[in-house]
């Protein structure tokens, strides 16, 4: 019996749940590997209704997900009430949501599951509520580290050979530049170096460096931080052989024949990262933690609160990120 992965639900009120209810439907033609869906089954009914989907919902934790899944959809069940109220945020939920990423990295890290795909959350709805981390990235990190020291979380946004990697990530655009420094770009790189090699089998990946200032500072022009800070980064990982070049200038370097010379690029800040990707492959990108003792993927969408409950959100992405999950941890 394969391991089932483990999907967290997400923001009820998104997408997250609508997609994952509508893949099921679709498990025997998609030939979808087993996975668990942590989550609140009443409200998984209620919103397959509103879909008009038959799927039937077994709540059996995940130990009892490989002996159900072609007959039903197993659910880890969460504590906390679930509203089904497709687009209208609340805070009701929080608590749900969160469980739901807690208990499934529990199940994974215990290796009741073998990788963690996690559906869209509303950082918004959450930070009103009171959680305190930025977003998954560094949420899984902190709940990865078990109490001590955090790995340090790496996100990319992957489409085939395209990847992107921010250095920075869910951080306020004017405390970049104080964020940014030789040590956090080198660990960076080090953590997506070692993982292009053990998670992607890329023997030697090849990575392009982003500068942070237009045309990378234009020698000092346009700004120090290439000359102080993103090129002694790159001396460095150089000194350690890792393939790394740069500073370059991030205008062009997302050119997809200039990105695609690259096994990845680094980006220094979230934006600089996301949208290029976002741009080219929206459709079907994924977002995949590096760093972590765990597989994680996710789609690279949102909550999309303007099309929750209508079965009208593409299920490319949240695909996508099963599919790369699943071969991720296919030996296991
Ligand atoms: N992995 C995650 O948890 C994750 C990822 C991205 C954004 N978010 C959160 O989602 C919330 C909303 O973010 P946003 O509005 O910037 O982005 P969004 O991705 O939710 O929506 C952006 C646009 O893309 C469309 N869209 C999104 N998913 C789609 C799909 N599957 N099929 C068709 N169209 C789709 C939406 O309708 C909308 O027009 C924010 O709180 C953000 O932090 C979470
Ligand atoms: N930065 C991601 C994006 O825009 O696609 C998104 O916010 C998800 O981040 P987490 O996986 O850390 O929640």
């Amino acid at each position: 019996m394969d391991m089932p992965l483990a999907i967290s639900m997400g923001e009820p009120a998104g997408v997250g749940p609508d997609i994952v209810l509508a893949l099921y439907a679709r498990r025997d033609e998609l030939k979808l590997p087993p996975f668990c869906l942590f989550g609140d089954a009443p409200f998984l009914r209620a919103r397959a209704l509103r879909l008009g989907l038959n799927v039937d919902i077994a709540d059996v934790g995940a130990a009892g997900a490989g002996a159900v899944f072609a007959h039903a959809l197993p659910v880890a069940q969460v504590e906390g009430l679930v509203q089904d109220h497709p687009g209208q945020v609340s805070q009701v939920s929080a608590g749900a949501v969160i469980g739901a990423i807690e208990m499934a990295v529990a199940a994974t890290l215990t290796g009741t599951c073998r990788g963690l795909v996690t559906a869209p959350i509303h950082k918004g709805a959450l930070y009103h509520a009171g959680f305190k981390h930025p977003g998954h990235t560094e949420f899984l990190a902190e709940l990865c580290a078990n109490g001590g020291k955090p790995h340090l979380p790496v996100m990319m946004l992957a489409h085939g050979g395209l990847r992107a990697v921010p250095v920075t990530i869910h951080v306020p655009i004017k405390d970049v530049p104080g964020l940014l420094t030789k040590e956090l770009i080198v660990e960076t790189v080090r953590v997506v170096a070692h993982d292009l090699k053990h998670r992607f089998g890329i023997a030697n990946p090849q990575i392009g460096m982003a500068g942070l200032n237009p045309h990378a500072g234009e020698g000092g022009g346009i700004g120090r931080e290439e000359l102080e800070i993103v090129g002694p980064a790159v001396a460095q990982l150089q000194f350690e052989g890792i393939g790394v070049e740069g500073p370059l200038p991030a205008d062009t370097l997302f050119y997809p024949t200039h990105w695609a010379r690259y096994d990845a690029v680094v980006a220094m800040y979230h934006d600089q990262a996301l949208i290029p990707i976002k741009t080219v492959a929206f459709e079907d990108a994924v977002n995949v933690t590096l760093g972590l003792p765990i597989v994680r993927t996710s789609p690279d969408h949102g909550t999309a609160f303007d099309l929750a409950g209508t079965g009208r959100a593409s299920p490319a992405s949240f695909l996508a990120a099963i599919r790369m999950a699943d071969a991720m941890t296919a030996a296991r």
